[in-house]
């Protein structure tokens, strides 16, 4: 039988039968082998005091103990050897963290008091391996951190690196100043509980948004990091990424990080390696006649690795863009992978396999970061999928550890978990163009039933397995909401959860609409339909009331597959009521009918957002380009009274090269008049007339940047 370890080892032999779980075991090497190992085998075994315990052989290559299977011991950094015989056990280690690994996987093969008999060679493909604290929104909470580290160590996972966005001690306007105590003793401990499960934490300033190129914001970083040093911290990373291009100068980029690793991490010798977040971190945004990346890779300490995205800010990884970068920043590349993050599509989870990893890239990083989800539990499916990615990574298969995941994170309730985060995978339409799969084993059901609905002539059996999977929702969401295998993940998922029985519920009605048309049932067909919109209007008032942010508000679920589909075959049953009793019924599937409007390629895929009367664009976090007659707006469909417009473009004043116009055709154009409000937004009245379009437009001959943080039009 095939033994199953996490992440999946380099070479496991054959087993060959098992043995029962020793009553008492003696540990050979215990004062000399890593003390995590130690600690983690003595949580496993009891501990017999005289020489008659079964023998476990422990320690690194170096130890006495373990010197007669050195040579069975990989020559990799946090590699290790695990042979479980007849009459010992060994557990090797090329250094104390393989060790430690070994013993993560003895721990992993000790199932219903067995063991079977077999042995591992392992060693990781990616030296650095885990998760960088890089997103916008609310950072995690001490204990979601200290959960995860945890997860971390049992997953061979060895990198924690700290860079919430929304943290003011990390970025602007505090990174010069040292956190207060109450936040110092926080990430101490953490720090703490991080060498615990072998993972470096990796503490990152983050400077960008107001640094000066002199000497006292030199030091004032300098200072920082031995504030972070005196915590623990021996690990450390300056991110430069989500500024204005003026300050993203390379040289000076190169000059200062350079700075800081001949001046704290080289004096202080027991810290890794300086970690750098670039300005210019995807290829998408990269002009290598301008020379940015090029002078990294001329300019800085080889020492230092240089973080990257990939093709795009959220991308596939290959191997063909890593050796774009790889040649031009001289380095291999250290991926920051934006998967599960979602501070761009808050309104989704995404739970869904981890994917578009190159299983032959293995060679070509030289660390592999997933930046998460604000929803720490739930990140963890994806994380665990990273982890066996970058262990393993010609043997990774997406689907494979995906099944894993879940069991991993819902241990008594895989099964309803998986009907959950196989219908919210996908993204929704979003300013990256980023999507993912969803509801794929539903879709042919789906298919077939929305054409047999659409030709009137419907089978039995189809409707039964559309019922059956309307059915397993409510049964997913219901479940999941009363169990207690993980309550940290059902408190972050909650408002999913009430949505998808929501939608779940509202399919199985919309199945009965057949059955009236069947039974020719006009009032029971009414009463469905109220029923319905009486499910729809509480699912509208969790989206208003629940996971609400500046950015996407609202609980999105189902919405590549599931959603389309009942609001399809709602349409398309009203229809056919209305044929038959030539009566038109309210329309209660929500779509939006205005869109966006604009000839930028970085926003033409943004969302727009339909609430009493207020239509907007769904934001970007990212800085906005402009070329000139570069314009950005919503196309009211059909023309509106528009009553009032806000638009925040993140700057202190509004800029000369801009102009808010209006138009009813899209040709002739007039002047928005407006004037900037006290939180420097741009505001404008109401207009008289019927207009169809809402923009603003570089007027200016140059190409031009900006945030668009929020573009809003009030209408009638
Ligand atoms: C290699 C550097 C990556 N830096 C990034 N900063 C941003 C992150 O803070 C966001 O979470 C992410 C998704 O919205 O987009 C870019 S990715």
């Amino acid at each position: 039988q095939k033994v199953q370890i996490q992440p999946t080892p380099q070479i496991v032999s054959q087993p060959s039968g098992h043995i029962l779980k020793p009553e008492e075991v003696r540990i050979i090497g215990a004062n000399s082998a890593d003390k995590e190992a130690v600690k983690l085998l003595k949580s496993l075994f009891s501990i017999s005091e005289s020489k008659k315990g079964f023998p476990i052989y422990l320690g690194e290559k170096s130890d006495k103990a373990i010197r007669k299977y050195k040579s069975q011991i990989p020559n990799k950094a946090e590699g290790y050897y695990l042979s479980i015989e007849k009459n010992k056990i060994v557990v090797a280690g090329n250094d104390e963290r393989g060790t430690y690994y070994g013993m993560q996987t003895l721990k992993q093969l000790l199932v219903d008091g067995k063991l079977p008999l077999l042995n591992i060679k392992d060693y990781p493909d990616i030296t650095a391996r885990g998760v960088v604290e890089g997103f916008y929104g609310t950072p995690w909470n001490y204990e979601d951190r200290v959960s995860q580290l945890k997860f971390y160590g049992a997953n061979k996972l060895n990198t924690y690196i700290y860079g919430p966005k929304d943290d003011p001690y990390h970025r602007s306007p505090n990174w010069r100043e040292p956190y207060p105590a109450k936040e110092a003793k926080a990430i101490k401990e953490l720090v703490q509980v991080a060498n615990h499960n072998h993972v470096d934490f990796v503490w990152a300033i983050h400077p960008g948004m107001d640094i000066k190129w002199n000497t006292a914001d030199r030091d004032a970083a300098i200072s920082k990091f031995e504030a972070m040093y005196d915590l623990g911290v021996r690990a450390f990373a300056v991110f430069f990424d989500d500024i204005s291009w003026e300050d993203s100068n390379a040289a000076k980029q190169a000059d200062f990080l350079n700075y800081l690793d001949d001046n704290f991490v080289k004096v202080k010798k027991n810290v890794l390696p300086l970690i750098l977040c670039p300005t210019e971190y995807n290829k998408s945004w990269s002009k290598i006649e301008k020379g940015y990346l090029p002078t990294l890779g001329e300019k800085l300490n080889p020492s230092i690795h240089v973080m990257w995205t990939g093709d795009r800010v959220i991308s596939d990884i290959d191997r063909q863009g890593l050796e774009w970068i790889n040649q031009h920043i001289k380095r291999k590349a250290y991926i920051w992978w934006n998967f599960p993050v979602s501070d761009y599509v808050r309104d989704h989870l995404l739970m869904g396999p981890a994917y578009g990893l190159d299983t032959g890239a293995s060679d070509l990083m030289s660390g592999f970061m997933s930046n998460p989800m604000e929803f720490a539990e739930a990140s963890k499916v994806a994380i665990y999928s990273v982890a066996d990615y970058a262990w393993n990574i010609k043997a990774y298969q997406s689907m494979e550890a995906w099944e894993r995941a879940l069991k991993a994170v819902m241990p008594n309730n895989c099964e309803m978990f998986r009907v959950f985060a196989i219908h919210n995978a996908d993204l929704g339409p979003n300013g990256h163009g980023y999507r993912r799969d969803e509801s794929w084993e539903f879709k042919e059901i789906a298919e077939k039933y929305l054409n047999e609905v659409k030709s009137g002539k419907w089978k039995v059996e189809t409707i039964a397995d559309v019922q059956q999977e309307f059915i397993q929702m409510m049964m997913s969401a219901k479940t999941l909401l009363q169990s207690t295998d993980n309550p940290a993940l059902i408190d972050e998922i909650e408002p999913w959860l009430l949505q998808f029985r929501l939608l779940g519920e509202s399919g199985l009605a919309l199945t009965h609409l057949q059955v009236a048309l069947e039974k020719n049932d006009k009032a029971y067909f009414k009463k469905l339909y109220s029923y319905i919109k009486l499910l729809k209007e509480e699912m509208f008032k969790n989206s208003n009331s629940l996971n609400q942010n500046p950015y996407q508000p609202g609980v999105k679920t189902g919405s590549l597959v599931i959603e389309p589909l009942i609001n399809n075959a709602l349409a398309e049953l009203s229809k056919q009521y209305a044929q038959r009793y030539n009566e038109e019924l309210p329309s209660i599937a929500n779509y939006i009918p205005h869109l966006i409007y604009t000839n930028l390629n970085q926003v033409e895929n943004l969302p727009i957002r339909y609430l009493h009367k207020t239509i907007s664009i769904s934001p970007l976090l990212e800085v906005l380009k402009v070329p000139a007659n570069g314009y950005v707006g919503i196309e009211l469909v059909p023309e509106q009274t528009v009553l009032h417009s806000k638009i925040n473009m993140g700057l202190d004043e509004f800029p000369e090269w801009a102009k808010i116009q209006v138009s009813a055709d899209g040709d002739n154009w007039t002047d928005y008049q407006g004037k900037y409000n006290g939180r420097k937004e741009w505001v404008g009245g109401k207009l008289e007339g019927l207009y169809r379009f809402v923009r603003m437009v570089n007027t200016s001959a140059n190409e031009q940047e900006c945030y668009l943080k929020r573009f809003e039009v009030k209408i009638k």
